[in-house]
């Protein structure tokens, strides 16, 4: 895709940005691969990787592929479906993606929009002691061949294993100071995205018990396992190569199952340029620009030279050299990217523009090489921007007025503040607050009319966006966050 794009910008951000700097929240939560924070400091035998890959399993488990209804849409939030064993033990967490190439395994397509449900979907998750029918019905349902319940299954289970504690007619009491959670695990290997189980189950030497636990009922992936004659596990076990690529494509379907009507972004992949948290700010008869730019699969360079040029409205042309910012990594160290700083010193941490030639969009030049995403260029928009005339009329109690910037002849249909929050029903939502042609006309700058709202103590550190409506109804957001108490006193 082309930058910038406020939902893909996000997206890929949180499935790339994974450790070093400016890092997401994500990584942290699986890694290393057999962490696992539900249980106590010294608990063993269990890895949020597995939780995790089991609770999207059963988020997605309740989809009907003939009436469209049910999918991967965090319906299993609700407490109902948690109490009907569709997770089976508490989960606090719940993400939509995951990031198991940390821990082995395969790239997985990644798709964005999945979209949270409002209420709790029919009840879709197989159990262990159902019949192979039974099975083949379910994963039908959910739109998966016999053959592909037998990969999904085979995929699903190379993590964590079974709980003596929800299942003790499967797992007994184990015992062992080194699992304290009596998990029996499906392989040897329980936080490794490999093929052990196929190898284990086909050499006989399988402990997993669904396949050969005492209790022959319950022994659901000897039935799946064995309903092809074998022929799928066998496979896996003779290619780790065969495993990965068959997991990398049905949990790619697993995770795409969604509602009908919910429309699923492309596939992100990488962006190899990307400007990150670019802001600009009126400030007086400056205009305050800010960001950095992500190289991806770039490694560190003392004598790399990066410039940032950037046009104008006038039709002129600017350069700022760039400063080193960091590196960062993801997928387990197979990737790095080189982050470099518009913000070049510290006792100057803007490139000041004139306001009146404003900025119309960047380019980059490293190393004498020009990265200007095939011609287009990187737009930027300064019709809409913070004032930093934003104050405080008093701070105790604290009130004031943030103030935003409205270019002449820009001519927005409607300008508002945006602020996440949820819905009654857990959902991430957006909050519009209408801001309007100010009254304090004596901040009109130059180029730019002033547009406020006032804002009172309670929502002093709330952090808004600037939302704006163009006049062919088009929306568009601003990176830059701000906050009211961020803002001193007003000039008296
Ligand atoms: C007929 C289909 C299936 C049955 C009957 C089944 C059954 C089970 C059972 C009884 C457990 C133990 C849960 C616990 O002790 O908390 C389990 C764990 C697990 N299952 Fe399945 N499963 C099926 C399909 C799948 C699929 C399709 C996936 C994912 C692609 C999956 C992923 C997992 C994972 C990752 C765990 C380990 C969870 C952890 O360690 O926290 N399962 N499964």
């Amino acid at each position: 895709y082309i930058w910038p794009s406020a939902q893909l910008d996000a997206l890929e951000a949180l499935r790339f940005d994974q450790n070093g700097h400016n890092a997401g929240p994500i990584a942290g939560f699986i890694q290393p691969c057999n962490k696992f924070f539900l249980g106590g400091v010294n608990s063993t035998g269990r890895s949020n990787v597995g939780d995790w890959l089991r609770t999207a399993y059963h988020d997605m488990a309740a989809h009907n592929i003939t009436d469209g209804t049910g999918g991967l849409d965090a319906s299993i939030r609700f407490a109902d479906e948690q109490i009907r064993d569709e997770v089976g033990c508490s989960v606090q967490v719940l993400r939509r993606y995951l990031l198991m190439t940390r821990s082995g395994g395969p790239e997985i397509a990644f798709r964005g929009g999945r979209v949270d449900a409002a209420e709790p979907n029919a009840p879709g998750v197989p159990q262990p002691q159902q019949d192979l029918p039974a099975h083949i019905a379910a994963f039908a349902r959910q739109g998966f061949t016999q053959k592909e319940m037998i990969s999904l299954v085979a995929c699903g289970h190379t993590f964590g294993g079974v709980q003596h504690e929800f299942f003790p007619d499967i797992v007994p009491q184990l015992n062992d100071p080194n699992n304290t959670e009596s998990v029996m695990h499906f392989d040897s290997t329980f936080v490794t995205f490999d093929n052990n189980l196929a190898r284990e189950y086909v050499a006989g030497t399988t402990k997993d018990p669904l396949a050969v636990g005492f209790n022959h009922t319950t022994n659901s992936d000897k039935r799946i396992f064995g309903s092809d004659g074998n022929s799928t596990m066998r496979s896996f076990a003779e290619s780790l190569e065969a495993f990965h690529s068959t997991c990398a494509s049905v949990l790619a379907r697993m995770f795409d199952t969604v509602p009908r009507g919910v429309q699923l972004t492309e596939i992100i992949t990488p962006l190899p340029v990307k400007p990150h948290n670019i802001q600009l700010i009126l400030d007086g008869d400056t205009l305050k620009l800010s960001g950095e730019v992500r190289f991806w699969n770039m490694p560190q360079d003392d004598n790399r030279k990066v410039l940032l040029l950037w046009d104008d409205h006038r039709g002129g042309t600017h350069n700022a050299t760039l400063g080193f910012a960091g590196l960062s990594s993801a997928v387990a160290g197979k990737y790095t990217a080189a982050w470099y700083t518009f913000n070049t010193t510290a006792e100057e941490p803007f490139e000041e523009l004139d306001p009146v030639a404003g900025i119309t969009r960047m380019r980059f030049l490293v190393d004498g090489q020009m990265e200007d995403q095939g011609g287009v260029g990187f737009v930027v928009q300064d019709g809409v921007v913070f004032s930093n005339s934003s104050c405080a009329t008093s701070q105790n109690p604290y009130s004031g007025r943030l103030d935003i910037a409205v270019r002449n002849g820009f001519n927005p249909a409607r300008v508002y503040l945006e602020r996440q929050a949820t819905d009654d029903v857990q959902r991430p939502i957006v909050v519009e607050t209408d801001v309007k042609p100010s009254t304090h006309t004596a901040n009109a700058t130059g180029p730019y009319a002033i547009w406020s709202i006032d804002l009172t103590d309670a929502n002093k550190t709330v952090l808004y966006t600037i939302g704006f409506e163009l006049a062919d109804g088009k929306t568009y957001s601003t990176n830059d966050q701000h906050r009211l108490l961020d803002f001193p006193l007003c000039a008296t």
